[in-house]
């Protein structure tokens, strides 16, 4: 089932490398989650070298005596591939290469190429094609000045082959910037109509939650749980489920689902790609339509991983992302998700901002919502109507969104008991006595 067990998919060796510029860094955390991301690019991390520097070497962003020991570890242990837990600038990339013979990624690079093979929609696919280009376009200058020194090591005719060599750079680079251009006219193209839906969602008075977090905590999981049990028709639907698995950015895309709770209240959930620490700037540019879901939301999910011993860490780099996506001062709920395998009880709430649960448990569910309606519907209030019997089409409408609490007739028409919102309040207003 697990295409990681299959023949075909060979898994290759790399070194961790790492700098430790700082003693409060949790360098272990980085770690771990460097090791994860390589993983999930089938290699497999054979050992870490870290080194303590204030500040990285200009030149090979690793100080001498450590460029010396990853050259000979990458014969050691017969490797290629080293993989940086920062981002290294071209230079220092190629400078590495050079002197340790062995091919050089960075965190960013990897990030990049996890989200590349995870793309399936379209959107999601232009979004990582155009953070690459992005990512590339500086970098061209490396592999060309690389190929120049070939060229003229080779002792070719040395003006003329440079001068073609400089012409072919800025042939590479128009080329990856009109490429960039024609991507974000075919995005923008593609994402007028999502952006013309998400204003009409604004304008409809149902309000939206968003579930963000950590990558891996859970957040596709609940969503479809939610789903089954009380989306529309189609949504709850196996086939309209939204995609979850036990991997780092199974999800790529949002997913916007209308939800309809037995008392008749309506919100919108969405789930969207996860976090990690130091998302690529490209990618969170590029994503960035994609992420603002979560901007437009009323209430924040965020659900964490409990079992994960790096949950902490986990809740941080979430709160700096939505930081950087400029997402602050925002309702929020911290759901700590997955009890079931960190042996707490559940569900458990911890006043009203946070609560225990495991996401496939129905009680944790229903606990769940109570606190999601609390805070979506604060302003409704108790209100009685008094609708003559001419306007019973009022009457069928009210009903059809509200949970009677109570309902009467008089020699005039209908008296009904509905909790309603601030705004409801004031379209009704004739009917309030
Ligand atoms: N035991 C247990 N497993 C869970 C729970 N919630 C989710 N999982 C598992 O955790 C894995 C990841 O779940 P997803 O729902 O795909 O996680 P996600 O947050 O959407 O992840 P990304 O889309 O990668 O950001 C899956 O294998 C789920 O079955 C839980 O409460 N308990
Ligand atoms: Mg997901």
């Amino acid at each position: 089932m697990e295409d990681f067990n299959s023949t075909e998919v060979k898994i290759r060796p790399v070194l961790l490398a790492a700098l430790r510029q700082d003693q409060k860094q949790n360098l272990d955390y980085e770690l771990e989650e460097l090791a994860n991301l390589a993983r999930a690019n089938r290699l497999d991390p054979v050992e870490t070298y870290i080194q303590s520097l204030e500040r990285p070497n200009p030149a090979t962003y690793f100080g001498k005596g450590k460029v010396e020991e990853l050259r000979i570890a990458v014969q050691t242990y017969d490797v290629d591939l080293i993989v940086t837990n920062d981002e290294l600038s071209p230079s220092q990339i190629r400078n590495l290469e050079k002197a340790t013979d062995a091919t050089v990624v960075d965190r960013t690079g990897l990030i990049l190429d996890i989200f590349a093979q995870r793309a399936q929609t379209k959107v999601a696919k232009l979004q990582v094609q155009l953070a690459r280009l992005q990512y590339q376009l500086p970098r061209l200058r490396t592999s060309m000045s690389v190929s120049l020194d070939q060229q003229t090591g080779a002792g070719g005719g040395g003006f003329t082959s440079r001068g073609a060599g400089e012409t072919q750079l800025e042939q590479s680079r128009r080329r990856l910037t009109s490429e960039m251009v024609a991507i974000k006219k075919e995005l923008a193209e593609l994402q007028k109509d999502s952006s013309v839906q998400s204003k009409k969602r604004q304008e409809s008075e149902i309000p939206t939650v968003a579930l963000v977090g950590y990558t891996n905590a859970g957040k596709s999981t609940l969503m479809n749980q939610l789903l089954t049990r009380f989306g529309q028709g189609a949504e709850s639907d196996q086939s309209k489920q939204v995609f979850e698995k036990d991997m780092l950015f199974a999800t790529l895309n949002t997913t916007i689902r209308q939800l309809t709770l037995p008392d008749k209240s309506q919100f919108l959930l969405s789930d969207t790609v996860g976090f990690v620490s130091k998302l690529p700037h490209h990618l969170v540019a590029a994503f960035e339509s994609t992420l603002q879901e979560a901007a437009q939301a009323d209430l924040l999910l965020q659900v964490v991983d409990i079992s994960d011993p790096h949950y902490k860490e986990m809740m941080a780099t979430t709160e700096e992302t939505l930081e950087r996506l400029g997402i602050k001062d925002k309702a929020m709920i911290t759901v700590f998700n997955k009890a079931d395998l960190a042996d707490l009880s559940y569900p458990l709430v911890d006043g009203e901002g946070a609560i225990t649960i495991s996401a496939r448990d129905r009680t944790s569910q229903d606990e769940l919502l109570k606190l999601v309606k609390k805070e979506i519907f604060a302003d409704r209030q108790e209100v009685t109507l008094h609708v003559p019997f001419a306007d019973s089409a009022v009457v069928a409408n009210i009903l059809d969104h509200h949970e009677l609490l109570a309902q009467e007739f008089d020699e005039n028409g209908t008296v009904l008991t509905v909790a309603l919102s601030s705004e409801e309040v004031q379209r009704y207003q004739k009917y309030i006595q």
